[in-house]
């Protein structure tokens, strides 16, 4: 009997075309996906060498960190993003790439869009100039980020040198309890594991509470593996992935999806498979989560208060808690709920999607915004946004005081006109919370979207199971 094989061992394992003495492989290259940031030196790289894309039909490029979330009949008016646009279209042109256009309504960021079109899909490997790329590992897709030479090098060859990682399993046992998301599961890991806790391995989620989400729930656990410093996360695929995928644009059709289903059953780890390290969470002992520093780990229950330096694990850790606080302009004690914020942003990779948008429906429905808070929602493509509009959640959403903007990656980052001013304090559903993040001098905190729903009501961060309806 051939030794039991991880899903990530697997999937490594039918995608080697050479293993090089030392370990790494050059590994088979199954969806390239392309956006405007990480892509325009890789083409002008071809072009020098007078090279060809190898496989533009397992290629997929759209814009969506530049684009602006308003007004787009007008153009892009940043210069430097329209040149980034710009510079895509034309690429994507002149070497055949198929590209989804800014006013196109399949467009929306990479990773919505991936899944949404069919074209993430178990078994395979998928990689994007993007870090975010884990998110495509929901559906047991090997699924990670790369730079931009190796971008040029996936173009020109469909291939990629990569060594192997560790495997890494984390459990989170027993059923989710009521009105705990699966943004606020992922948070809960990340707070265990911290952000170096995943380093060299591929994480993957396992257990109960992992099991009984949806496609959606599981994207969002696995958008933010990279933020617990793994390379990619993995979830084994199931009837969940299968009834996901079948009848979408690019998913098989007829026999060949009965073939399909029949591999990717044979995908999930073998019993008795090895991992490296294996952790296990309670899902009964997670709370609705947020995060009160500069640093994804830095999560705490929203019932909690602030910590001070002699919480850090050691010197270095007591500085960095001094630091963030200063540049959250929190103090040491205050209580969560006390914390009073400016926006909120509702969207990104992490929480665009349609199942996002009606936990915020859930919670906005029939209330206002408070009177400070500037709040926006920006669905992850424009299919999520057709969807929410025939649903009426849009209705819901303006008239409760929101934004209703076009998909895009939005504040998630501030690489377009979306942007926190100096010492605005956001309610974010995106997923990282670094200096600068959301615009220079901005405050981010990240949490589920019925929680950013809960802040924008309040004016304050705050406990959403106290507005449970
Ligand atoms: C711009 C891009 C390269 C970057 C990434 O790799 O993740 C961005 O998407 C992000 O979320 O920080
Ligand atoms: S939504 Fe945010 S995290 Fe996702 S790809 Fe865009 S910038 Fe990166």
């Amino acid at each position: 009997m051939a030794a039991p094989r991880t899903l990530f061992d697997k999937i490594w394992d039918a995608h080697v075309v050479d293993r090089q003495e030392d370990g790494t492989c050059l590994l088979y290259i199954d969806r390239h996906l392309v956006h405007e940031v990480t892509s325009p030196q890789a083409f002008e790289g071809l072009r020098l060498a007078g090279r060809k894309v190898r496989r533009p039909d397992a290629t997929l490029a759209v814009p969506d960190h530049n684009v602006p979330t308003s007004n787009r009949a007008q153009g892009i008016a940043d210069e430097e993003s329209r040149i980034q646009v710009d510079t895509l279209t034309k690429n994507c042109a002149d070497f055949d790439v198929p590209f989804i256009p800014m006013n196109d309504v399949r467009q929306g960021i990479v990773h919505i869009i991936g899944p949404e079109q069919g074209l993430t899909q178990p078994g395979m490997t998928i990689v994007c100039g993007d870090s975010h790329t884990s998110t495509h590992g929901a559906f047991g897709a090997l699924a990670f980020g790369i730079g931009t030479s190796e971008v040029e090098h996936v173009l020109a060859t469909q291939t990629l040198y990569q060594r192997p990682a560790k495997n890494m399993r984390v459990s989170v046992d027993g059923p989710l309890p009521v009105g705990i998301t699966s943004k606020d599961l992922i948070l809960a890991i990340i707070g265990r594991l911290g952000t170096a806790g995943g380093t060299g391995h591929v994480i993957e989620y396992a257990g109960e509470a992992i099991r009984s989400l949806s496609m959606e729930g599981r994207m969002t656990v696995c958008n933010m593996s990279i933020e617990a410093g793994a390379r990619a996360g993995l979830i084994a695929p199931d009837d969940t992935t299968f009834e996901y995928l079948k009848g979408r644009v690019f998913s098989p059709k007829g026999a060949a999806w009965e073939q399909a289903v029949e591999l990717w059953r044979s995908l999930p780890s073998d019993e008795g498979a090895h991992y490296d390290k294996e952790v296990h969470l309670s899902a009964s002992e997670i709370e609705p989560l947020v995060t009160w520093g500069t640093s994804p780990e830095d999560v705490l229950p929203i019932t909690g208060s602030i910590p001070g330096p002699e919480a850090g694990r050691d010197a270095n850790k007591a500085k960095a808690i001094e630091r963030s606080l200063e540049y959250m302009g929190l103090k040491a004690g205050q209580k969560l709920t006390d914390v009073a914020i400016d926006k909120v942003f509702i969207g990104s990779c992490t929480n665009g999607r349609i199942e996002d948008l009606r936990e915020v429906a859930q919670v906005v429905e029939g209330r206002r915004v408070a009177e400070s808070v500037y709040a926006m929602i920006v669905p992850g493509s424009g299919l999520v946004k057709e969807q929410a509009e025939a649903e009426g959640l849009d209705r819901i959403f303006t008239e409760a005081g929101f934004d209703w903007r076009e998909p895009g990656c939005s504040m998630c980052l501030a690489m377009n006109a979306d942007k926190l001013e100096p010492g605005e304090r956001c309610a974010s559903t995106s997923n990282r919370n670094f200096e600068g993040r959301q615009g220079p001098g901005g405050r981010t905190h990240l949490m589920s979207p019925a929680m950013a729903a809960a802040a924008a009501i309040y004016g304050h961060l705050a406990d959403v199971r106290e507005l449970a309806c």
